[in-house]
């Protein structure tokens, strides 16, 4: 009989490198935290998952992790029940976003389900290893064989300021139409995407449009969509939506909090996505009832897991809103995990984001790769991912010395300060 009894949990903080992308907010610093969990049996089996790595949600994994301990890797209901017993210091939530807000409102509740879900892959990884069956399989089986993603294409420096320890990419610069199209094409070409989604609140929206148009003139009939995080005001975003209305697939986030995405639902003749109004259950009710989205981007991170994801897409299903999935800065653990749960969900029809083509280092043996695409749901035990020590050493070595450096906790308006002294968040509506 196998012991699935829990009797070693490591956690390991990295840094991992990030390109000089910009945002509403400011721009990505050449480096970014994520935590690394690994939860490991009696039997030493050993799962692994994945979640954000700054410091507050370091405080909350540590003392989550040694309760851990003797526990069933199997319970994975328990892992709520115990994240409500681990207390979240107040000063880390009251009035605070987090990344300036590119993912919605900071609560205790979301920030304990953000540290759960890393737990909750590792645990689902193990138990998949131990009983010889895929993540999918243990989510009740998946539906497709793949799963698409879109291309994530950001407005971009070539590098990071000048005298900033950094590591170089061969992205190029993307400050302008031709930009953006050129980085498409390369996405096109390296991964096979077929749909495009432009970051954008960085620039005059009659920019953004011009960017949008001229990706829709290189990649006809091709889905778009723009994504300003909350950057516009709804007269803006109803502008916005009037120019690119025949392009767009969806247009995502135009105007911040679900009043304002209400407004912009009603007249603006284009679906709206967001990852910004709902990225809580208690936030639902009030999206859906008053048609402020047609799609909710999920992130198994913010919601709490591969089955919390699951349950999320079963409201949207009831309610007649499209599902498909938000990504942040993640590695190939997040990626397997998205395209297990994706792979399982019956009201999937929107291609998924996902960051990952960004991160030219990972943790695993083997990177996850793209065909047309699509990421090829894994029939091996658990995720299929194999953990690289080295690297995961390596890059946990450049946490340990960056104590000093500011780079533990994500913070775009200091990146961008380095650039603009003058800098501060923008305040919202931006246009
Ligand atoms: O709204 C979104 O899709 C995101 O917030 C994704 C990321 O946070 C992205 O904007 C970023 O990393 O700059
Ligand atoms: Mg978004």
């Amino acid at each position: 009989m196998t012991d699935l009894t829990i009797t070693d949990v490591r956690l390991t903080p990295i840094l991992v490198a990030d390109p000089p992308l910009l945002n509403t907010q400011g721009l990505h610093q050449p480096y970014t935290p994520r935590l690394i969990v690994e939860v490991v049996t009696a039997d030493g089996v050993a799962g692994v998952g994945e979640t954000y790595g700054d410091a507050k949600y370091l405080e909350l994994a540590r003392p989550f992790a040694e309760r851990l301990i003797g526990r069933q890797v199997a319970d994975l209901n328990g892992l709520f029940t115990l994240a409500d017993e681990v207390a979240v210091d107040d000063s880390r939530v009251q009035n605070q976003v987090d990344v300036g807000g590119l993912r919605g409102v900071q609560t205790a509740d979301k920030l304990r389900l953000s540290v759960v879900s890393g737990f909750e892959v590792a645990c689902l990884d193990a138990l998949g290893k131990a009983l010889g069956q895929p993540v999918h399989a243990l989510l009740g089986g998946k539906l497709r064989d793949s799963v698409e993603y879109s291309a994530y294409l950001f407005y971009k420096y070539a590098d990071h300021p000048a005298g900033i320890a950094s590591e170089k990419d061969d992205w190029g610069a993307a400050l302008d139409p031709a930009g953006v199209v050129e980085q498409a094409r390369l996405f096109n070409e390296r991964y096979g995407f077929e749909s495009f989604k432009l970051k954008g609140g960085c620039f005059a929206p009659d920019e953004e449009i011009a960017a949008v148009r001229a990706l829709a003139e290189a990649f006809p009939g091709r889905p778009l969509r723009l994504d300003p995080n909350g950057a516009w005001s709804v007269e803006t975003s109803l502008k916005v939506a009037d120019e690119l209305r025949d392009v767009l697939e969806y247009l995502e986030d135009p105007a911040l909090g679900t009043p304002a995405m209400a407004e912009v639902a009603a007249r603006a003749g284009v679906p709206l996505a967001t990852n910004m109004c709902v990225t809580t259950f208690a936030e639902i009710k009030e999206a859906f009832t008053t048609g402020a989205v047609q799609v909710v981007l999920s992130d198994h991170h913010y919601w709490g897991g591969l089955r919390n994801t699951q349950q999320l897409a079963a409201i949207c299903r009831t309610f007649g809103v499209g599902i498909s999935m938000h990504s942040n800065t993640h590695l190939g653990i997040s990626l397997a995990a998205m395209t297990h749960v994706a792979s399982t969900v019956p009201n999937l029809h929107h291609a998924c984001d996902s960051h990952y083509p960004w991160q030219s280092e990972d943790v695993l043996t083997e990177r996850l790769t793209f065909e047309g695409g699509r990421v090829a749901v894994s029939d091996a035990p658990g995720l299929g991912v194999e953990l690289d020590r080295d690297k995961v050493e390596l890059l946990h070595q450049r946490w340990l010395d960056d104590a000093f450096a500011g780079l533990r906790d994500r913070d775009d308006a200091a990146a961008m300060r380095v650039l603009d002294p003058e800098w501060v968040t923008p305040a919202v509506p931006r246009w």
